[in-house]
């Protein structure tokens, strides 16, 4: 049977010896040092002559009709012996190396010879079928076999193959010669504790006087790709294995199982393998699962794979996709394993059984993981397919897994697809991916699919504490905590994070985890964020420069600052550390929830900016202080209770900004502080006017009188006294809009009124009730009773100090500030003109009359004074504008059939002109002084008084229509200005 044989190379003689040391690197597989073939090296027959050659004699072994021709050695060659069925006399006699080629396939029948090398005892594997001979003991340890096959491990050093029997083999690869200095799979040699895949190229640096092709591209498969198996896996390496297996074939003891394919991985250094260590290179390498039982948080993924195993439902084709690290290339090796698994039990692969233990020693040859970029080539995919179509060698299935699938080209798989009818039952593929969306739908559709989300935090504390004690390892639980949310679900990261920590030595708490991972702790974080949101601009600076300047990448910053902010939106829920639990205890009102909101939405924004700018510590701080100017916009923010909630005490604060025209204000407080907000913001706004002389204009002459903000927008409402100055801020308006526009963050509307101060003779002779338009807010009005407004003596005061402006020019622009779209809700500027009676028409700007005007929101029922008149606005029509409201002076009512189930305003005949408020969710005409905020029955006799008013001549002989979802409000007083 055994066919020894000995052949000659010509190799050159510096190469020779290069290889001879390299040789006696080789370490011993019992004990993965190479003392064995150091041994080996020292007793090689070395046949020099004169002419500086020299000859080694090797035996290689074919089982399948090898001539036992002896290739005698000659100067500058290399003999290689073919150890023939005399190979035990062989071994004995000349040669100190011997090496076996195992090349007998013939059909299903194979015939594997294994020697142990130096004195080992020779062990035979014969496989007929799927039958495995008792006399067998181990398959493959041979060490030329399986350089063939890619798959096994391999102890080789020269090998000829030349004389390989198969005349197939013989064409092609005559004349290569290699050197196998390593323990392990020479052209795979991949995954846990070896490297991936992806470092089966390394193997090639393995290769001594190889050709590439011949080297890295599987032999047998013809170049298919397929780089190993369990490549998870170390390779064989025990030398006293073979013996221990003999007297135990099927099953191995637990303890030496887990040895043996836990034990060493490899190094690649310089066209040699040393063994790095006897352990896994990381933890994550040394916990990868080995059964459905250790595959965390994957539950239903393994519970339904087992099922299949068990019930023999099996399918050709699996795609496991999910997020990266969560256990598919592990689950798909578990699969095989359970598929191949001789045991009978459930509980499958058992690791024990013979098929277990070959897998997992990383010597099966029915299951095979494809590199799927080599496989794009056509000739390697048929060949792939070829070698599937083949019955498995000793198993039951012939497993192909193919990790990240997505890079198979179209043809690729299309030619697998094709393929898979026509290939046996015993074939199955899985295919393993991130992203199903990059496969070809054909193949999505054909094939069994597993997802594999992400795994909950707490499984993976769970098991990081569990690996942290069997490494013996010291630990804060907070800490595991913390690596496991930020690990993203990936128990792979979280493995790595861990073990980047033990290797400091010490134990893994909090701060050791902040500090290697270059984050931010929660306590700066939430430190940063108070600043940041109080609008204490210079300290936001600093501390954000200090932690940028310490550790930490602005990009991680944001987004840990974003995550935060999430949790605490969320309610701190799931896993909240306790610093946050407090943080978010501290900003409950629905307030603070906007501007967290809001803030979030700047820190979206700014990551995206931050991608782009070079500049990103710049960007960040910007964003930073953005987080202090918030505008909200939902109609929460707007609730004046909410503003009220974020005035006190935040003067600067944009949310002050919110609504500062609403008249909610039971608190006598709110005008005096909405009114310094104005003030400040104001103040700043004129500062970062260029020009002085406009700087000053705006100071002595303008006012901002209003602020609200709804939408996005902030329309600013800016006071002047004297018709000239409001044509100057006209022509200045849009310099005024960008400061503004800088202070607010937002963009801004300004709308311009002439209210004609007691001292401005030219404007007080004619006294007309102002009004001013501006967008509406959504806030609810409601009025005050008299006897309040009489109680207070600070908006008595106030309104005492204020002459009635019966002035009822209005300027009223807006400026389109970047994306801010003005509504085209206009009115007809006859009409508007008509409704304010004998008001001088050219001193309305064309802009006024073709403006927006606006009925501000109201809830129904409000009234003010008991001159308000409120009506809903129709049901199927809720917060729906522009809408038409008609007031005909005759009826004293608003148009019944523009608005439905509006009730009757009273308007007042004395007052010269309805005032109207905003109309959201109910939309309330009022009439009232334009003057009087809170539409104390004084102001109407005051507003009336002038005899210029609307009511004095009939304004319902004229229509006004209004158009627009704003509101019409009275604004000087408004601010209690
Ligand atoms: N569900 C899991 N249970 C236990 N360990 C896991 C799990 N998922 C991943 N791991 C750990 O992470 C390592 C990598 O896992 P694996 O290669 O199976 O993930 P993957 O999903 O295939 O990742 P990728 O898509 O990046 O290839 C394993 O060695 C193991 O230690
Ligand atoms: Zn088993």
């Amino acid at each position: 049977m055994m066919d020894g044989r000995r052949h000659s190379v010509d190799i050159p003689i510096s190469k020779t010896l290069v290889a001879l040391r390299r040789v006696r690197s080789l370490r011993d597989p019992s004990t993965l040092s190479m003392s064995k073939f150091s041994a080996l090296v020292d007793n090689v027959n070395w046949e020099t002559n004169s002419s500086n050659g020299i000859s080694l004699q090797f035996f290689n072994s074919c089982q399948e009709g090898g001539s036992g021709k002896n290739c005698g050695l000659r100067p500058k060659n290399v003999g290689l012996h073919d150890g023939g069925e005399d190979h035990i006399d062989d071994f004995d006699l000349k040669p100190k190396v011997k090496f076996y080629e195992n090349s007998g396939r013939v059909g299903n029948k194979k015939d594997h010879l294994y020697e142990e090398i130096l004195g080992n005892k020779l062990l035979s594997e014969r496989y007929c079928g799927n039958q495995i001979d008792k006399t067998c003991i181990i398959p493959s340890i041979n060490p030329l076999e399986d350089v063939d096959s890619c798959n096994e491990a391999s102890f080789g050093l020269f090998r000829e193959r030349t004389d390989c029997t198969s005349s197939k083999r013989k064409n092609r690869k005559k004349d290569r010669v290699k050197l196998f200095g390593a323990v392990g799979d020479v052209t795979s040699c991949a995954g846990s504790p070896c490297p991936s895949p992806r470092d089966a190229l390394s193997s090639r640096s393995m290769l001594f006087f190889a050709n590439e092709e011949a080297d890295v591209v599987d032999n047998d498969d013809g170049g298919c790709g397929i780089s190993c198996c369990w490549s998870g896996t170390p390779r064989f390496r025990e030398a006293n294995l073979s013996s221990d297996v003999e007297n135990n074939p099927l099953l191995y003891r637990n303890g030496e199982e887990n040895a043996m394919y836990q034990t060493g991985c490899l190094k690649y250094h310089c066209n040699e393998i040393t063994p790095l260590s006897e352990t896994p290179r990381s933890l994550s390498q040394k916990f990868r699962p080995k059964s459905f039982s250790e595959l965390v948080g994957q539950n239903v993924v393994a519970r339904s794979l087992l099922g299949a195993v068990c019930k023999g439902r099996v399918t050709s084709l699996y795609l496991f996709h999910g997020p990266r690290g969560t256990g598919k290339t592990s689950a798909s090796r578990i699969f095989a394993a359970a598929l191949n698994c001789l045991s009978l039990e459930e509980h499958r692969p058992c690791g024990l059984c013979h098929e277990c233990v070959v897998f997992f020693s990383g010597r099966s040859r029915d299951v095979k993981e494809v590199d799927s970029v080599r496989i794009n080539r056509r000739d390697r995919v048929r060949s792939l397919i070829k070698k599937a179509a083949t019955p498995p060698v000793s198993s039951r299935f012939k497993v192909f897994i193919v990790d990240e699938c997505h890079l198979l080209h179209r043809e690729t798989w299309a030619t697998v697809l094709h393929s898979l009818d026509n290939l046996s039952q015993h074939v199955i593929f899985v295919m393993i991916t991130p992203d199903l969306d990059k496969l070809p739908r054909s193949a999505v559709s054909r094939s069994q699919r597993y997802h594999f989300p992400k795994i909950k935090d707490a499984d993976i504390t769970t098991r990081l504490a569990k690996i942290c004690l069997e490494e013996g390892l010291d630990f804060d639980q907070v800490a595991l905590d913390f690596i496991a949310a930020k690990s993203n679900g990936s128990m792979r990261d979280a493995e790595m994070m861990l073990n980047q920590l033990s290797l400091l030595g010490k134990k893994i708490t909090m701060s050791l985890a902040y500090e290697l991972i270059g984050i931010v702790s929660d306590d700066e974080l939430l430190d940063l964020l108070d600043l940041a949101m109080s609008s204490d601009s210079s300290k936001t600076v600093v501390r954000a420069r200090e932690l940028m300047r310490s550790r930490i990448d602005p990009m991680q910053l944001i987004s840990q600052l974003a995550n935060l902010i999430m949790d605490i939106l969320a309610g701190c829920q799931e896993g909240c550390s306790e610093v946050r639990r407090r943080f978010s205890s501290r900003h409950t009102s629905e307030g603070d929830l906007q501007k967290l909101s809001h803030a979030l939405k700047i820190l979206s924004e700014t990551e995206k900016q931050l991608r782009m700018s070079k500049n990103q510590t710049t960007w960040l701080t910007v964003a930073l202080l953005q987080l202090s100017s918030l505008e909200c916009s939902s109609a929460e923010a707007n609730d004046p209770k909410v503003w009220l909630d974020n005035a006190h005490g935040k003067e600067e604060n944009l949310k002050h900004l919110v609504n500062c025209s609403c008249e909610d204000n039971k608190s006598h407080k709110f005008p005096e502080d909405c009114r310094r907000t104005l003030e400040s913001i104001w103040k700043r706004a004129t500062e970062l006017c260029q020009s002085t002389s406009l700087k000053n204009f705006l100071i002595e002459r303008g006012k901002l009188t209003s602020l609200t903000v709804s939408q996005g927008v902030a329309v600013a409402v800016l006071e002047f006294c004297h018709l000239d100055c409001v044509s100057k801020a006209e022509k200045s308006q849009k310099l005024i809009a960008n400061s503004l526009q800088s202070i607010l963050g937002c963009n801004v509307e300004i709308r311009i009124n002439l209210v004609p101060c007691a001292s401005n003779s030219r404007y007080a002779k004619v006294k007309r009730a102002s009004f001013s338009l501006f967008s509406c807010s959504r806030r609810t009005h409601k009025s005050q009773s008299s006897t309040e407004r009489g109680t207070d003596s600070d908006y008595s005061d106030h309104m005492s100090e204020r002459p009635m402006i019966t002035d009822r020019s209005i300027r009223h622009f807006s400026h389109d500030c970047g994306n801010l779209q003005t509504p085209n809700n206009c009115c007809d500027r006859s009409d508007v003109v008509k409704s304010l009676g004998n008001v001088d028409e050219n001193a309305l700007s064309t802009r006024t009359a073709s403006s927006q005007l606006s009925l501000e929101d109201n809830t129904h029922g409000d009234n003010y004074g008991g001159q308000v008149s409120t009506f809903q606005e129709p049901e199927n029509q809720p917060n729906c504008f522009p809408r038409t409201f008609r007031l005909r002076r005759k009826s004293r009512s608003l148009d019944a059939s523009q608005m439905p189930r509006c009730a009757e305003p009273q308007l007042d005949n004395k007052l010269a002109l309805p005032t109207m408020r905003r109309a959201s969710f109910g939309t309330t005409v009022t009439t009232t002084n334009s003057n009087a905020f809170c539409n104390s029955s004084s102001n109407y006799t005051n507003s009336s008084g002038d005899g210029n008013g609307l009511g004095d001549r009939g304004i319902g002989e004229k229509t006004q229509t209004w158009l627009g979802g704003c509101c019409l409000a009275p604004l000087p007083s408004k601010m209690g200005i």
